[in-house]
């Protein structure tokens, strides 16, 4: 099926394109304040209640949907938020192509598609290449939050991360059903209506690792990554 392609004229949209003339993305706010991002953004009223309430941070909020940014847009603009910048772009390339080595203080990854199906499960974005590449990405001691309605995909990622070098365990236990003034989305809170948990990881970077450039995953696979663009630029 083909995405309808909504116009985006927001200010806090930043086009593909525009991309190709931005060396570093931390330039997008004019102030060198820490920069955290937000993976598969949805429809943004998550990032919007996190940016409104954390002025001292600046925000990247990317999703591969359109209706989705533009939605995020919206928000952003009605909300007069200085400190949010929105792409419509696949996570693994945004890494790959756009953003250099430990500048994100933190990842946020909130109930990305849960491929159910035994057999879509290879197609998961949160596996352990993409744990090992957002090490790379991530400051020292920088966080990485993420959630998910679904218990098994919780048990995976709390399992992997154990097994990564650098990363330490924030929370006392392998997952959390409730972090301390996370906000929720319009998502979230509809399975929180019907009793269905959340499950919260919270893993920190080791403060002396250092992710070495070499041991990061070739960005060759992965169900949504554009092979075109990866492979030719
Ligand atoms: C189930 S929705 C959750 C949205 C939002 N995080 C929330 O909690 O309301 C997952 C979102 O991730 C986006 N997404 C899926 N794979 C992605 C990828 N590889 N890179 C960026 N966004 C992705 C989808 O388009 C969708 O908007």
């Amino acid at each position: 099926m083909t995405q309808r392609m909504l116009e985006i004229t927001s200010p806090n949209f930043i086009p593909e394109e525009r991309l190709a003339e931005i060396d570093d993305l931390r330039t997008l706010f004019g102030n060198d304040r820490p920069l955290v991002l937000e993976i598969g953004c949805g429809i943004g009223d998550f990032i919007a209640q996190l940016a409104a309430g954390d002025p001292g941070r600046n925000y990247l909020a990317i999703d591969i949907y359109n209706k989705g940014c533009l939605k995020t847009c919206r928000r952003i603009d009605e909300a007069g938020l200085q400190n949010v910048r929105v792409l419509r772009m696949e996570a693994r390339f945004l890494l790959a192509r756009h953003l250099r080595a430990e500048t994100l203080s933190a990842v946020y990854i909130n109930c990305p598609d849960p491929w159910p199906k035994k057999r879509h499960r290879g197609r998961r974005l949160v596996n352990r290449e993409f744990l090992q590449t957002l090490l790379y990405y991530l400051v020292p001691e920088g966080n990485l939050f993420f959630c998910t309605d679904f218990v098994d995909y919780a048990e995976d990622v709390a399992a992997l991360l154990p097994t990564l070098e650098g990363y330490r365990n924030v929370l006392a236990e392998p997952f959390a059903l409730e972090l301390a003034g996370y906000p929720h989305s319009k998502y979230m809170r509809r399975f929180l209506e019907l009793g269905q948990p959340i499950h919260f990881v919270h893993h920190r970077k080791a403060p002396g690792f250092r992710a070495d450039e070499s041991l990061l995953p070739p960005v060759t696979q992965g169900f949504r990554v554009r092979w075109q663009q990866v492979e030719n630029g």
